[in-house]
């Protein structure tokens, strides 16, 4: 299971969208214009896939519910079927509009209304600050689950746009979400992200959209310059603790991520693969001026002697990747002054006990990290958000849950430091590549696998990352 998302596109909070929607009325649009577009582009997708079958749109009392009486009207207008019932009167004079130009009957939303083979849930959309009734959400939940077919405007209804709450309502699973001018966090943070498996943009007329948070983008690495050599692919640097499967899986992805040279700073015993070059820990065994990139944290532990390891790592000058257990040992002041790129990989825990539990979104907590580390955080997790210290954001789709398996973290800290050690991209940049290489390795897999064939599999996300 995973998600299917615009790349590389702005992600909107609901205030935001609102200033798109004003800027764009002081350019000589309308809210009625606006919702013109997202009814009709609303009414393409339905039509191109509903296949002539039956609609029936719900319709809210805001905005929102506006766009779906537009949509009825494209629809009707194109011979499709279509019923529409609503939850009251429209609250807004755009919505009100809207309904008027419709004229057709309108049913009202109850526990009773006929189900449809399509869907369209028209209900709630950005306006959204309350959870909704218990009694229409089983109605949405029953009209959803009987369709063929299911379509949410903008948002699945019941969602806070920015938190991605559901206010603690269970939301059923939509086919397609529609979202209007721009992305919200809601189509990608958990909860909520979990019921749009596949988000597509709608063009509504707001102009040019910009903002410091996108989605994921393919990062465009290429294959090995001629002239390429070892060190110039990028050196690795893994440091080993008492837990050696960890800081292996570390290294063996360093190497499938395109690292040139993988050096594994370790006590245990020869392993293969052979590629990997094993020492032991030493003073001075970060000196080498070839080292593109420092991995510290997986299977370290979290005695005196990891403890003497990370602040090795840290009072040399090479890009570090932090994970695991070294995110326990650390103190946020040491990385105050540092001045090579410092990327932290936290899953929710390690997060919590790094930064404390927190308010607001998952973006604004990682961005809250990552100003207050200076460093570019990783916040992991099915929904995983990317965040550096300058205020841009990364926010990756839903990933394939069959990563929920121990050791897949130590994978993704490798493929970053390989990324790191390649050096053309900063350090967002890096932990971009390495979490697109790590979420297309899962979904090329797409099955129950261990974290090394993961590791493996890199190599293959790597030849679509061009
Ligand atoms: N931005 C843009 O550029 C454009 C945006 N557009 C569209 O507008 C949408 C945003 O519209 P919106 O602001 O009218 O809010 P919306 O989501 O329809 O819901 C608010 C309504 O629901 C009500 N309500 C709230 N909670 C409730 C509850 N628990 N249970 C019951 N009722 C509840 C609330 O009532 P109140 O809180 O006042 O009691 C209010 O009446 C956006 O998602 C997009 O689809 C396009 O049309 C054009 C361009
Ligand atoms: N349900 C899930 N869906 C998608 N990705 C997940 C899910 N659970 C975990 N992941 C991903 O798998 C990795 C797990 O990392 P982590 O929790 O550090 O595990 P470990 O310490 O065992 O290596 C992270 O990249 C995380 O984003
Ligand atoms: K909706």
């Amino acid at each position: 299971m995973f998600q299917t998302v615009p790349e590389g596109a702005p992600v909107l909070t609901a205030e935001a969208m609102r200033a798109a929607e004003e800027r764009a009325i002081a350019e000589g649009s309308s809210v009625a214009e606006l919702m013109e577009h997202a009814g009709t582009g609303v009414a393409d997708w339905v039509h191109r896939l509903a296949a002539g079958s039956e609609v029936l749109i719900l319709c809210g009392p805001g905005n929102n519910g506006g766009d779906g009486y537009v949509a009825a009207r494209a629809l009707a207008h194109r011979g499709v079927p279509v019923r529409v019932a609503a939850l009251g009167e429209p609250k807004t004079e755009a919505a009100a509009q809207a309904r008027a130009a419709w004229g057709e009957p309108v049913e009202s939303l109850s526990g009773e209304t006929e189900a449809a083979p399509v869907l369209v849930d028209a209900l709630f959309g950005t306006g959204l600050t309350r959870a909704i009734d218990a009694t229409l959400a089983e109605t949405m939940r029953r009209l959803v689950a009987a369709a063929r077919l299911s379509f949410a405007v903008d948002l699945p209804s019941g969602v806070d746009a920015d938190a991605g709450n559901t206010f603690g309502c269970d939301l059923p699973g939509y086919d397609l979400t529609l979202a209007l001018g721009a992305l919200k966090p809601a189509h990608l943070l958990l909860p909520a992200g979990a019921s749009s498996r596949t988000v597509r943009l709608v063009e509504i007329g707001l102009g040019e959209i910009d903002g410091p948070v996108r989605t994921l983008e393919r990062p465009g690495i290429a294959a090995p310059r001629r002239d390429a050599h070892k060190y110039s692919r990028g050196m690795v640097v893994v440091i080993s603790g008492p837990m050696h499967g960890a800081s292996e899986l570390a290294a063996r992805a360093a190497y499938r991520a395109g690292a040139g040279y993988v050096l594994l700073l370790t006590g245990g015993l020869p392993n293969p693969p052979h590629a990997i070059v094993r020492q032991r820990w030493s003073e001075g065994a970060l000196d080498d001026e070839r080292i593109g990139a420092v991995v510290t944290g997986p299977g370290l532990g979290r005695d005196d002697r990891a403890r003497e390891k990370l602040d090795a790592a840290l009072a040399s000058d090479r890009a570090l990747v932090i994970d695991g257990d070294a995110l326990h040992l650390l103190d946020l002041d040491m990385l105050k002054d540092r001045a090579a790129p410092v990327v932290l990989t936290p899953h929710a825990g390690e997060f919590d006990a790094l930064f404390g539990a927190g308010q607001g979104s998952k973006i604004d907590r990682a961005l809250d990290g990552a100003r207050r580390a200076n460093a570019v955080v990783v916040f992991k997790g099915a929904d995983t958000v990317m965040a550096a210290p300058d205020g841009r954001v990364t926010v990756a789709p839903m990933g394939n849950s069959w990563l929920s398996v121990a050791g897949t973290g130590d994978v993704l800290a490798g493929a970053i430091a390989a990324m790191l050690a390649q050096s053309s991209v900063d350090a967002l940049g890096a932990a971009s590549a390495g979490v697109w290489l790590h979420g297309t390795a899962a979904r090329m897999l797409d099955r129950c696998f261990l974290a090394d064939e993961l590791a493996d599999a890199l190599a293959l996300a790597y030849e679509r990352a061009r």
